[in-house]
């Protein structure tokens, strides 16, 4: 066990509506250092720390903070709602400031802190072409023996969201993975099973491509809006119930702008057997 002499790489857990994080600060140590195998070792909760999504944040002065996002299997993501609004938090508690911009995959994301503590995030313009989104093919979803005619939305990850009569009936564990490793997504997807309580509000539940089921998934929940604004089932902006609480999701014209709250679990340091894993 390391005792408080000891280096470690410092960490803090942390969750959005129970979408939960281990966040690593790399900044002003010349790079990233994650790897895919270090992720997967952090990423089990049995032997490392468990999370939904490794965050490192590196980066800073004039080219600004940067992100990256990694799945509980190792696999990298392009964007990540949730863990973006939580290392927001992280960084506006530090400098004292109420807005932050952080870069990621998904480009330069603006965050902000509103009075009631919720961080909201603008993930950008869905991505609606299927060379974007990415699909295998110009196909039209609607068409295919999919169950419940789902739509594909990118917002930086690929999304597949299936609006159905009833969310809590859906089988996540058994279709999640299906559609995840459909050969329709060459990337594969997240699957979002959404039903309708009113035009402003939505139940989701989320299959995450590269971790499983998830409480709550943020680029999930704004994928989920556009998908059932275009379907003509909800206004612009939604409430989301997820499994670990809720979010809202509003597309806007200058993008799809995600709140939530966010939590501060615990902190920790790696030790040099886990890090010896990278
Ligand atoms: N929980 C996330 C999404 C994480 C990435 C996803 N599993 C992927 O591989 O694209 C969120 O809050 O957006």
């Amino acid at each position: 066990m390391l005792d408080r002499n000891e280096s470690g790489l410092r960490f803090v857990k942390m969750h959005g509506a129970g979408n939960d994080f281990v966040v690593i600060d790399s900044r002003g140590k010349g790079g990233p250092m994650m790897t895919a195998a270090l992720a997967q070792a952090i990423g089990d909760r049995h032997r490392g720390v468990g999370y939904d999504q490794l965050a490192e944040l590196h980066g800073g002065g004039t080219p600004g903070l940067k992100l990256d996002f990694w799945n509980s299997d190792g696999s990298r993501a392009g964007a990540c709602g949730n863990a973006t609004r939580c290392v927001a938090d992280l960084v506006m508690v530090e400098t004292g400031a109420d807005a932050v911009v952080l870069k990621t995959a998904r480009g330069a994301l603006q965050a902000v802190r509103d009075d009631q503590g919720r961080v909201s995030v603008n993930m950008g313009q869905p991505l609606l072409d299927w060379q974007q989104v990415p699909l295998s093919g110009d196909v039209d979803l609607t068409a295919l023996p999919l169950d419940g005619a789902p739509l594909a939305v990118g917002m930086g990850n690929p999304h597949c969201v299936f609006p159905v009569a009833d969310a809590e009936a859906v089988d996540l564990l058994t279709l999640g993975p299906r559609y995840e490793n459909d050969p329709l997504f060459p990337e594969k997807t997240n699957v979002e099973f959404i039903s309708l309580i009113a035009p402003d509000h939505l139940r989701m539940r989320v299959w995450e491509r590269g971790t499983g089921v998830t409480l709550a998934c943020g680029s999930g929940a704004c994928a989920a809006a556009v998908a059932a604004h275009r379907r003509g089932l909800t206004g612009r902006r939604v409430v989301i119930d997820v499994d670990g609480g809720q979010l809202v999701a509003d597309w806007r014209e200058d993008g799809v702008w995600l709140t939530g709250p966010v939590a501060y679990v615990f902190e920790g340091r790696l030790t040099p057997a886990m890090m010896a894993l990278a």
